[in-house]
């Protein structure tokens, strides 16, 4: 039987989370909730039990509920947008496993344009599908009615929850684990009791973890009646498919439902003025109620107890212990009739040996509980009378001796204990075949082996946690009781391969504290990044995360399964996107041998043919001594060997005999490569939940703090590498010798032609040519016709020239005409 799958709804601050839950919530049980606090388990239908929980914006609360969560209902205030929360919260959940996910876009009506709407529905949505995956569901509430979201869309969107294919993760799978939806705790003793399902595996632990609180020992675990049990387990046959008024459930001890409310130790009923039916009203006629109310009534006017009233009558008095014998009635001798013929079938099934035992003796009625356990029942008590017992010890005479080894023989039928294998396996030999035995073993210890299934309601009392401790628990924030496997308990070092989160706005620094989530566990730990060196099994250190690519992390800490996801953050408060990374493990260890690396630097003191003597690498002989035959290099590649420390007298001290492959230079640096071990610190601090909890600090927060600035150390600066242009002597080869070259070798008197490198020939494929040779044409159209239409133009232009000439020489020729005419004129006059 499946738990009531989680629903976890997430979403930052004022997104809606509360008014989805309370929608919710009224469309499956038609109750309304006050307020929503802790889980909310409810039928939603007759196969399908939920649970929902509202996920605080605390980080941790984050990362528990997302290794818990089934389904993800991610909120998104539509009229913000996305914000950091819903992207921290993906990633977290993307790490654990990633369950399904549905987003849910809200304050939808604040946008009173269609088409603004439209377009932020589209934009919303592609953002979505590129942070979850694409076509992840994403559901639009388009408003409120009476403070809940319109029926119509919490029903469509219901529907789609009811057809979800829940996944199943295997760390779920491989741990069992209880999401408490009630805690109480008993002062006189100390233990406290946590309420839930037993969810992802059977449950066989006798410690459990509390992540934020710690770990604690199981005092007892009990399974008590289900507050929301399935439908299905109950009526085999299904008659409708919607439930009933009386089918809804709901359960939220946290909440406020209206009718019950639980705190930490006491659970109050708060009955609305409606259903109050007998609470004395003023003016009501008695006579007009039905005889069950008249005897309620009647009792809360009693102004005396039972017993004080038997006190005044001396003919009564109460027993103890009555003893009961039984009467013969007619409906009795039909059960022990019914019960004969049981054991006559019984008879016939199992081997007469067995069976002799139990033969059902009409005449002994017992307390079986006492006789089992022994332990006295608390219903009424039956005792065994004395003729019935001497013939019962009479009966089972030749078998057992004495009572109290049948009692025995007794108790060891009931229980799965050893007694009863050895038994068994005894008569086995004697008249039982070897299948029924397998049978019976198997049976016998089969819930002790596999523990309490999934599923089941129970009880787990806890003792250790302190009453101080207990107080500081609040509904609001998940309390999980995790089942720990042996190797979660031990601690060691663990080597994962990390990767730095896209968004964290720094690369981390090696050996600046990271708060490490892992299995079920939250803990802040000191890494030391480093990478596989290629080729060899060496882990060397490096100083930073890389920027993109991957990168291996060993710490120290809580130990889980190869192939568990990590993740890391640096600062659980912090205001921008608070995970740094993740990852995954590969290898677990009591010790991992990290090496730096160490590039000592020297130059030549002196230089013969292939020795030379090479200074400022180290500081004294014995340093020199250390590193003989080691391997040296020149910048410029030529490979040599530490000889032997130099005498005295020849350089300053540390100077050493070195020999080359070839003659190095003055001027090369020589340089020698070595590693250092280093080891990662053991220091793992769990994370708290109960108080503000002290974490390390990085050295970047510290400076911040206390407004140190960082040394800066002239040798770390980067300057600009200037080389000044070598000027080689030109190469000659004597006249002689390159007459004797083949013609290859021989210096040529003109230099082949230098390739243009943007040249390059493309090979066109036959479409590629058609297009080509298409759009040459088109080319050669359009080139034809522009040159077309500027021959029109200038011809055009030309005509239009020549009409202005022509119209000029016009005007030109009328104008001197004129003024000769008035030359005449004037001459006339004259
Ligand atoms: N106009 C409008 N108001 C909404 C919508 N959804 C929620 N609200 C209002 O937004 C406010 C906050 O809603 P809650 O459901 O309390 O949001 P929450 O995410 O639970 O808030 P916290 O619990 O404080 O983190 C309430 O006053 C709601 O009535 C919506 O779709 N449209």
């Amino acid at each position: 039987m499946e738990a009531p799958y989680v629903i976890v709804v997430q979403g930052p601050r004022n997104s809606g989370k509360t008014t989805v839950i309370k929608s919710l919530v009224r469309h499956y049980t038609r109750q309304k909730l006050t307020d929503v606090r802790g889980p909310i388990t409810l039928r939603a239908n007759r196969s399908l039990r939920l649970c929902f929980y509202e996920c605080p914006t605390e980080m941790s609360a984050m990362i528990d509920l997302a290794k818990i969560a089934d389904l993800a209902l991610i909120v998104i205030d539509a009229s913000v947008g996305f914000e950091l929360e819903t992207f921290e919260f993906i990633s977290i959940l993307q790490n654990h496993g990633m369950p399904c996910v549905m987003g849910i876009l809200t304050h939808l009506d604040q946008f009173k344009e269609a088409s603004t709407l439209r377009k932020i529905k589209k934009v919303m949505k592609k953002r979505f599908w590129a942070e979850v995956y694409n076509g992840a569901k994403l559901f639009y509430l388009s408003g409120l009615k009476n403070d809940l979201y319109t029926d119509r869309e919490i029903h469509n969107f219901t529907r789609f929850i009811s057809v979800l294919k829940w996944k199943e993760m295997t760390w779920r799978q491989e741990h069992s684990y209880i999401l408490a939806d009630r805690f109480e705790m008993k002062r006189d003793t100390g233990e406290s009791a946590f309420y839930g399902y037993i969810r992802g595996c059977p449950s066989n632990e006798n410690n459990f973890f509390i992540p934020g609180y710690g770990e604690f020992e199981m005092t007892n675990i009990s399974e008590i009646q289900d507050p929301v049990p399935q439908i299905e387990a109950q009526k085999k046959k299904k008659t409708h498919r919607t439930l009933k008024q009386k089918e809804r459930a709901l359960y939220a001890p946290s909440s406020n439902i209206g009718m019950l409310k639980y705190d930490n130790n006491t659970g109050y009923i708060n009955l609305p003025d409606q259903y109050v039916m007998f609470t004395k009203h003023q003016g009501e006629n008695i006579e007009e109620f039905t005889p069950g109310q008249k005897m309620v009534r009647e009792l809360q006017e009693a102004d005396r107890t039972l017993e004080d009233k038997l006190a005044q009558r001396e003919d009564l008095a109460l027993v103890d212990d009555i003893q009961v014998r039984a009467e013969s009635s007619e409906s009795e001798i039909e059960e022990e009739n019914h019960l004969k013929e049981l054991a006559e079938e019984i008879k016939t099934k199992l081997p007469k040996k067995e069976v002799q035992e139990y033969t059902i003796n009409d005449t002994v009625v017992t307390d079986l509980t006492t006789l089992v356990y022994g332990k006295k029942s608390q219903g009424a008590k039956k005792v065994m009378e004395k003729d019935t017992l001497d013939s019962f010890k009479e009966r089972y005479k030749p078998r057992f001796d004495s009572l109290d080894n049948y009692i025995k023989a007794v108790k060891n039928r009931f229980m799965a204990g050893s007694d009863y294998k050895e038994e068994i396996e005894k008569e086995a030999e004697d008249d039982m075949d070897g299948e029924d035995i397998e049978k019976e073993i198997e049976d016998a210890p089969k819930s002790e082996k596999n523990g309490i299934p999934k599923g089941t309601y129970v009880k787990i009392e806890i003792k250790g946690m302190s009453e101080e401790l207990f107080e500081k628990i609040v509904p609001e924030c998940p309390i999980l009781l995790c089942g720990l496997k042996p190797l979660e308990n031990s601690l060691g070092y663990v080597r994962a391969r990390f990767k730095k989160h896209r968004w964290a706005k720094k690369i981390l620094k090696n050996n600046d504290p990271l708060v490490i989530s892992m299995g079920w566990r939250r803990f802040q730990t000191i890494p030391i990044f480093c990478t596989e060196d290629s080729g060899t099994d060496r882990l060397r250190m490096v100083k930073y995360t890389p920027k993109f690519g991957f990168c291996m992390m060993v710490f120290y800490g809580p130990l889980s399964a190869v192939n568990t996801p990590i993740m890391a953050i640096q600062d659980l408060e912090g205001k921008d996107f608070r995970i740094s990374g993740s990852g995954i493990i590969l290898e677990l260890n009591s010790q991992f041998s990290i090496m730096k690396k160490l590039k000592l630097i020297g130059e030549p003191y002196k230089v013969f043919k292939n020795t030379a003597f090479v200074k400022g690498m180290f500081n004294s002989q014995l340093e020199v001594t250390r590193f003989e035959g080691a391997k040296i290099k020149t910048v410029s590649g030529i490979r040599g060997m530490i000889k032997k420390s130099s005498r005295d007298g020849i350089g300053p001290p540390g100077t050493y005999r070195a020999t080359f492959e070839d003659k190095i230079l003055m001027s090369d640096i020589i340089f020698l490569r070595t590693y250092y071990e280093i080891k990662p610190e053991k220091f793992y601090n769990p994370i708290i939940n109960y108080a503000k909890q002290r974490l390390l600090k990085t050295t970047s927060q510290i400076r911040t703090e206390r407004g140190i600035v960082a040394p800066d150390n002239e040798d770390s600066h980067y300057n600009p590498v200037i080389r000044e242009k070598k000027e080689f002597t030109p190469f000659k080869v004597p006249k002689k010798l390159e007459e004797e070259l083949p013609f290859k070798s021989k210096q040529k008197l003109t230099q082949p032609k230098q390739r243009d490198e943007t040249d390059v020939k493309i090979m066109l494929n036959d479409r590629e040519k058609k297009i080509a040779f298409f759009l040459q044409r088109l080319g050669t159209v359009k080139n034809m016709r522009v040159k077309h239409e500027k021959e029109k133009k200038e011809k055009y232009d030309e005509e239009i020239a020549k009409k202005q000439k022509k119209e000029d020489d016009a005007k030109r020729e009328a104008l001197s005409r004129k003024i000769k005419e008035r030359k005449m004129k004037k001459n006339f006059h004259k």
